[in-house]
């Protein structure tokens, strides 16, 4: 039986980092389902063909972690069918053996509500802002602006908008080390997954 980690929240909140380390310290499989909808927006033409077809190569490109991406990432994922398009993969994939964990907006609420963890990881505006700046060598105001808007583009959309899922544990990393938010997060899984042996 597979074991689904559904992990959401803002922009540069943490999600991708938690996941990843979940992913190594319980031997999952990771999915950053942000990457399919980076990789939809950078393709150009008609948005809803292009996450149609995506290949694995299209998930490769360079240029996916750059702001811009983010922005053309969050447009396209306004649109319904695109998202429809991207469904079943990430469905898929949530229930690969032995396990699962995937990082994003709506896998808590609408990709795996049957989900074993459910985390919603946030930081304030600030931090993140300060966090993704330092990461990708940006103006730090400037940073915050665009994630701001992308937040607000992400939680006010009407298809799959970002909100923590009633059941999820909301994880605020704005005073964590990386090593305590992640340490943290393995705790909340080996309980869930514990229980699940009971
Ligand atoms: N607790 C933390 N303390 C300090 N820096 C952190 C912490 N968690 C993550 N970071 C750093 O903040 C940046 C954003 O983290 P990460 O990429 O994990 O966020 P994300 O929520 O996955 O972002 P996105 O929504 O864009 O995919 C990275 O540079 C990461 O190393
Ligand atoms: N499940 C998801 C994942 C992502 N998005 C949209 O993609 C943008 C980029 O995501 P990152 O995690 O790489 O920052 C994000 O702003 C969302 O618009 C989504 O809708 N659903």
């Amino acid at each position: 039986m597979s074991f689904a980690i559904a992990i959401d929240g803002p922009a540069a909140s943490g999600k991708g980092t938690i996941a990843r380390a979940l992913a190594v310290y319980f031997g999952f499989h990771h999915l950053d389902t942000g990457l399919l909808y980076r990789a939809t927006g950078v393709r150009g033409g008609d948005p809803v063909q292009a996450a149609q077809s995506l290949t694995a190569e299209d998930l490769t490109r360079d240029d996916l972690r750059s702001a811009g991406a983010g922005q053309a990432a969050s447009r396209v994922a306004a649109i319904p069918e695109v998202r429809a398009a991207l469904f079943d993969f990430q469905r898929r994939f949530a229930a690969r053996e032995p396990g699962a964990v995937l990082d994003g907006r709506d896998i808590g609420t609408v990709i795996c509500p049957d989900a074993e963890v459910k985390l919603y990881v946030i930081a304030s505006d600030e931090i993140r802002a300060q966090r993704r700046a330092a990461e990708l060598g940006a103006d730090p105001a400037e940073m915050l602006l665009q994630l701001q808007e992308r937040d607000r583009r992400d939680s006010e959309r009407a298809t799959a908008p970002l909100r923590p899922a009633d059941d999820a544990v909301v994880l605020d990393t704005s005073d964590l080390a990386i090593d305590q938010a992640i340490a943290i997060a393995i705790e909340i899984v080996d309980k869930a997954w514990n229980r699940r042996l009971l």
